[in-house]
């Protein structure tokens, strides 16, 4: 994995001790590579002055590097946290815990829910690890849904030590974790991080307790369908909602983005407090654009301040911090010149951290160096010792060259120069020709070159002492003085990451105003009761792709008349676009950013359900149709009256009647049971006529026209039912060969000739013979599709299917 050669070396006994190892100044890299792979890697380090040490140097290992305790800058993602997560379970109640070790944010909940349910709770932080106990560590689905989801199991059971010790930690703790489950859940995940990082971990100071159900419920089939953080086909950030949203400004910003869409918000209020502040950044946009330039400037400071309180954060991590906290005065004035009073008072409330910013300006010097190894990181008039020793290493240069000056006169030798080297230390050179010049006396011999003599004198070598040890103890100094800043700033910690949450806070705000004004955004109403109004509705990244010519639709649903829409249209007219567009603006709608649409009235959704698309799930052992079955399951069994159900084609991964069986019972069961506000796009066109029979149910349907024989997809969404498909159209769009359109054109009319539109629903007990039309098999076709038939995909590469593909091909071309 690492690619490095196994080496030996010499121990003393008979076989040698195989040995391998990277250098000290690459081994990050490596680091990283282990991690990334999944496993743990403990750093041991020297834990005593090698001077002082008696025999063998004690050495300990100092922290244990796992996938979820990174702290490493090069392995992080400035814009997404880093989560390590746990599992508790007591009784029925599962207690998870994560910690982002690398921002100091910890959160708690606990569930009464299934462990598939809980698993689904725990991948919205997205987590590179989960630290369960040996009576979990072995659960099948636990096992299954880890590795699907790319999270590495670690098992853990816990050192026994005090709950107690928590309230040193967290003073609040027993404010938040008002349950057994939650106070031992938490305990269970500090322990753990406590055994692996073996320091004390100020900075964990962040502690919130969140209830599951007081945010929308996207569970990760919905987050996944909607690609609300990662885009279906590249399985990136980009083409996400997220991506398209993020015009933050900070690293904290864009991760407080990624939270708040993981968790819409169900308070109406809370909603309305961000959609004021929205507002009021649009309405004064210039004050806007240059709030953004200050933003701009603003590092990390929220994983600056977990560095500092680490104890490893770099001088400049401190030059970066100090420059952060510097921009906070002019942010705290812009602020406060907006005319709303909500952000005057924001702006009042912003701690500018004076005393930790006049730290550092005086004690770290502006663009300090990168390596520590140098030292001139302290800035002068700071540390009243480092100045002295400073003075006499500058005094001592001086010394040096005066020194040479005298000599060269005392002596007449013009070239006599002196140098210095690790081995001898200040010498005094003497070319070879000069030699008869140098004192008889003083002089000490001390190397022998080809061309030159070295020389030392005792006078030297008292200044070369007193020079060398000015180094080493200014050095020292420089390092103590450093950890002294980082230790006093350290106690300040939770005043920083206040300060960054609210930063990030204003940071996402000002985010959502950016692309409302970019992309005309509006203001939806927020309301209490179950309706939902989009006029002229886009999908915000499908419209952002290609801005001119989008489409816009209204949608409306209720739970009177307009609970379930029931979308007929053909393929590529726009049905799945619009479903996951009203989906997207509800959820845009209650993270309080404003939404792609001319107005919007949106009562509030508990939970959206999704079936969209075709996906199977074979790492599972599901087919598509499995799948597809169990999704929407999943919605029938917990949807509610506040839910939106997105059903894109259910059935039709079936055959036809199965799957027309199966709609027309799960529409009706939505309608009657579940009173949850529904789209249902469906190709089974017979289904329109269920408008009859539900009085919530309403037939649309996406617009086509055609035009000199081809279809023109509108992209309209208007009502009634479609009386066609345009299927072989969209084929032919898709490049089929022609005689295969043309063919498929003469069967189509067939079939249209020959049953009545009640047919396929109906009469089952006559299904249509559609081998009558279709053309005679000869022997060499009848051969090579038992071939194909019995060519098992599972067990062959897809370049193996491929050469299959083409032996047959050849063989038809030949017959
Ligand atoms: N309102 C719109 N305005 C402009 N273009 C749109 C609109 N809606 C969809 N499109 C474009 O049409 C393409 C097909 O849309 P979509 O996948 O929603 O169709 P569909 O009816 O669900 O098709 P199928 O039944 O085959 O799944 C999209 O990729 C998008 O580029």
């Amino acid at each position: 994995m690492l690619e490095i050669t196994l080496t030996a070396r010499d121990g003393g006994a008979s076989e040698k001790i195989p040995m391998c190892g990277v250098p000290f100044h690459s081994a990050a890299a490596y680091i990283e590579k282990l991690v990334s792979g999944g496993h743990r890697v403990a750093i041991c380090e020297q834990v005593e002055n090698p001077k002082h040490a008696k025999g063998v140097v004690r050495r300990e290992v100092v922290r244990v590097i796992t996938p979820g305790t990174v702290m490493e800058e090069n392995m992080l993602s400035a814009t997404e946290n880093h989560f390590l997560t746990a599992l508790y379970k007591k009784d029925d109640t599962y207690g998870i815990a994560a910690i982002d070790l690398s921002t100091g944010e910890c959160f708690v909940s606990e569930l009464q829910q299934n462990l598939v349910n809980v698993l689904d709770e725990i991948a919205t932080f997205e987590p590179k690890e989960l630290v369960v106990s040996t009576s979990l560590i072995h659960n099948s689905i636990l096992q299954s849904e880890c590795k699907r989801l790319g999270i590495v199991v670690s098992e853990f059971d816990g050192n026994g030590q005090d709950v107690n010790s928590l309230i040193e930690q967290f003073p609040e703790v027993h404010v938040i974790c008002t349950t057994e489950v939650l106070m031992e859940t938490l305990h269970y995940a500090y322990q753990y991080l406590l055994q692996t990082q073996k320091r004390s971990l100020g900075h964990l100071k962040r502690l919130r307790r969140y209830y599951a159900n007081s945010y929308m419920l996207l569970d990760e089939v919905a987050r996944r369908n909607l690609e609300l953080t990662r885009s279906l086909q590249s399985e990136k950030r980009a083409g996400s909602l997220l991506s398209h949203l993020d015009h933050t400004a900070t690293a904290m910003g864009s991760r407080m983005l990624k939270q708040w869409l993981d968790k819409p918000l169900l308070s109406r209020e809370q909603i309305i407090n961000r959609q004021d502040i929205v507002s009021q950044f649009i309405d004064e946009m210039i004050l806007l654009e240059e709030l953004t330039d200050h933003l701009k400037r603003v590092y990390d400071l929220e994983r600056l301040a977990a560095r500092v309180s680490f104890g490893s954060a770099s001088p400049r991590d401190l030059f970066q911090l100090r420059k952060s906290l510097e921009e906070i005065p002019v942010i705290k004035e812009k602020l406060g010149s907006f005319s709303s009073p909500i952000l005057k008072q924001l702006a009042m409330n912003l701690d500018v951290c004076q005393e930790i910013q006049s730290l550092i300006a005086a004690a770290i010097v502006d663009d300090p160096p990168i390596s520590l190894k140098e030292g001139g990181i302290i800035r002068e008039g700071f540390q009243a010792e480092l100045d002295k020793l400073r003075d006499i290493q500058q005094n001592g240069k001086g010394w040096i060259a005066k020194l040479e000056e005298q000599e060269r006169k005392r002596t007449g030798i013009k070239s006599l120069k002196v140098g210095y080297n690790r081995i001898f230390g200040y010498y005094l050179e003497v070319t070879k020709s000069n030699l008869h010049l140098v004192p008889a006396e003083g002089y000490i011999r001390k190397q022998t070159l080809a061309n030159a003599e070295r020389y030392i004198t005792t006078e030297l070598k008292e200044q070369e002492q007193l020079i060398l040890h000015a180094n080493e103890r200014s050095l020292e100094l420089e390092m103590e003085t450093l950890k002294q800043v980082r230790q006093t700033i350290a106690k300040e910690v939770l005043r920083l990451q206040k300060l960054a949450a609210k930063i990030a806070e204003i940071d996402v705000l000002h985010s959502y105003a950016t692309i409302s004004i970019r992309y005309q955004y509006v203001r939806p109403i927020i309301s209490e009761d179950n309706r939902l109004y989009v006029q002229k509705g886009r999908h915000p990244v499908v419209e952002a792709a290609q801005y001119e010519n989008y489409v816009a639709n209204d949608v409306h649903l209720d739970c009177d008349q307009r609970q379930v829409l029931l979308i007929t249209g053909p393929n590529m007219a726009g049905k799945s676009t619009y479903m996951r567009q009203v989906a997207l603006i509800a959820i845009m709608a209650q993270i309080g950013c404003f939404v792609p649409a001319e107005k919007a009235e949106i009562g509030l959704i508990d939970r959206i359900f999704t079936r969209i698309g075709a996906s199977d799930d074979l790492a599972r052992g599901h087919s598509t149709f499995m799948v597809e079955m169990m999704e929407t399951c999943e919605a029938l069994r917990e949807a509610t009256s506040k839910s939106l159900i997105l059903l894109d084609e259910v059935g039709r991964g079936t055959s036809t009647y199965d799957g027309m069986a199966l709609a027309h019972s799960i529409v009706e069961y939505v309608h009657h049971e579940i009173g949850a506000k529904t789209l249902f796009s469906t190709h089974y066109h017979e289904l329109v006529k269920l408008e009859a029979e539900l009085p919530k149910l309403t037939n649309v349907h996406a617009k086509c026209v055609e035009k000199d024989g081809k279809v023109v997809f509108l992209h309209r969404i208007v009502s009634g039912g479609a009386d066609r498909s345009y299927g072989i159209h969209v084929a032919e769009l898709a490049g089929l060969p022609v005689p295969v359109i043309n063919r498929a054109k003469e069967i189509l009319t067939h079939l249209e000739e020959s049953r009545s539109p009640e047919v396929a629903v109906a009469k089952e007990e006559e299904p249509l013979n559609l081998f009558s039309f279709l053309p005679e098999v000869s022997p060499v076709e009848e051969e090579i599709a038992k071939e194909i038939q019995s060519w098992n995909l599972m067990e062959h590469t897809p370049m193996e299917s491929l050469q299959f593909l083409q032996t047959l091909q050849q063989k038809l071309k030949s017959k």
